[in-house]
């Protein structure tokens, strides 16, 4: 039997690219911009609201898609909506069944009515350690990543911040926006910095550009992890007969193991592919790549970690081990100290999974 959406939800799972501000409840976003004055959305019914930034989103560019975020980091600008953003976050990811996760947003963008970088992180913080709290099912833990935004300057502040805070949450590091343009080694010098400082991060790469951004990404910056990254098919020829011949960046990253940060449907909306079952995610996970999968942002697309699973099982016909390996996969590349994530791995997700699979 395949596993069916209730009983996804029901098996631990761990996400590990998630935006924060692309994420918010549509209820929340009205109820936020009445009390902060925000009064540019397109409608403040939450049901047509939610239905816009889906339709807004679904644009096949990434520039476009990156447009709609205008309105969720435009309610996100005071300490109490960033704290609440971030709790119903947390219930939000354990309802449906997220036992670890991190989430990242970008704490320039939330500076507009004056609170500090500190102030912001120090918000986002406190809202993930009381939505935790308050979340039921398996439990949930969320750790942070900051994010800095590529086609700005501030990449070497932010990654300071990141390191100040990581003892309390902040696990790593990321840099988002439009890729086109803006290649990753801009940032070189924060890259260089978190790497003296033993610090973590990841890289959105590859999703709306090709392989030379993936290369930088990870021979000039030192990526621990690829955001997306589903250009990499870009470097694999397949025969006829379906084997196939990695190039010399493609074979890197699987013999690395370097983590794909996968969002199926995101990339349907930004154009990066044209329906799940065309999604290299299928054969990046038959040729064995690190391959996890994720949401990007539950609000533009509409979806879950588990919606995303019975998706993928629904195109490739995949069972409780193929989502299981995933799973594992992704909890062996969160930017957790390793005792922890093989704890997770061995009293959490397998004894998770071994319950889906044997419930009659
Ligand atoms: O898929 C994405 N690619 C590049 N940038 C993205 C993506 N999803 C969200 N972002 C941007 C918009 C957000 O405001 C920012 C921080 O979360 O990151
Ligand atoms: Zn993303």
């Amino acid at each position: 039997m395949s596993p069916s959406l209730d009983d996804i939800r029901r098996a631990p799972k761990v996400l590990l690219h998630d935006h924060l501000d692309g994420g918010l409840r549509a209820e929340t976003i009205v109820e936020l911009a009445r009390e902060t004055g925000y009064d540019r959305l397109p409608t403040v019914d939450p049901d047509n609201l939610r239905l816009w930034f889906q339709e807004a989103a679904d644009s096949g560019s990434l520039e476009r898609y990156l447009e709609t975020f205008e309105h969720t980091v435009g309610v996100m600008q005071t300490r109490e909506s960033l704290v609440r953003v971030a709790a119903e976050c947390a219930q939000d990811l354990a309802a449906d069944g997220v036992v670890y996760a991190e989430v990242r947003y970008a704490p320039e963008q939330h500076t507009t009515m004056g609170l500090s970088l500190d102030q912001v992180v120090e918000a986002v913080l406190e809202g993930f350690k009381l939505g935790s709290e308050q979340a039921g099912g398996h439990g949930i833990r969320v750790g942070t990543l900051l994010t800095a935004m590529r086609h700005k300057a501030r990449s070497m502040e932010i990654a300071e911040l990141a390191v100040r805070y990581r003892d309390v949450g902040v696990v790593g590091f990321d840099i988002a926006g439009a890729e086109a343009g803006y290649p990753p080694t801009r940032h070189l010098d924060a890259f260089e910095y978190l790497q003296r400082e033993n610090a973590h991060f990841t890289i959105h790469a590859g999703e709306a550009f090709g392989l030379p951004s993936i290369w930088q990404a990870i021979q000039w910056c030192g990526a621990d992890r690829l955001g997306h990254g589903v250009r990499i098919i870009d470097d694999i020829s397949v025969a006829g007969d379906g084997s196939a011949k990695l190039g010399r960046l493609a074979a890197y990253v699987r013999d690395k193991r370097i983590p794909l940060e996968m969002c199926p449907t995101s990339n349907l909306q930004t154009g990066a592919a044209d329906s799940i079952a065309d999604h290299p995610i299928g054969l990046l996970r038959r040729l064995h790549f690190r391959v996890t999968v994720n949401t990007d942002n539950r609000l533009m697309s509409s979806t879950s970690v588990s919606l995303e699973f019975a998706k993928l099982v629904e195109a490739f016909g995949y069972g409780w081990d193929d989502l299981q390996w995933f799973t594992v996969n992704a909890m062996k590349s969160a930017f957790l100290p390793f005792d922890e994530r093989l704890a997770l791995i061995n009293g959490v997700i397998k004894p998770g999974f071994a319950q889906r699979k044997w419930q009659p």
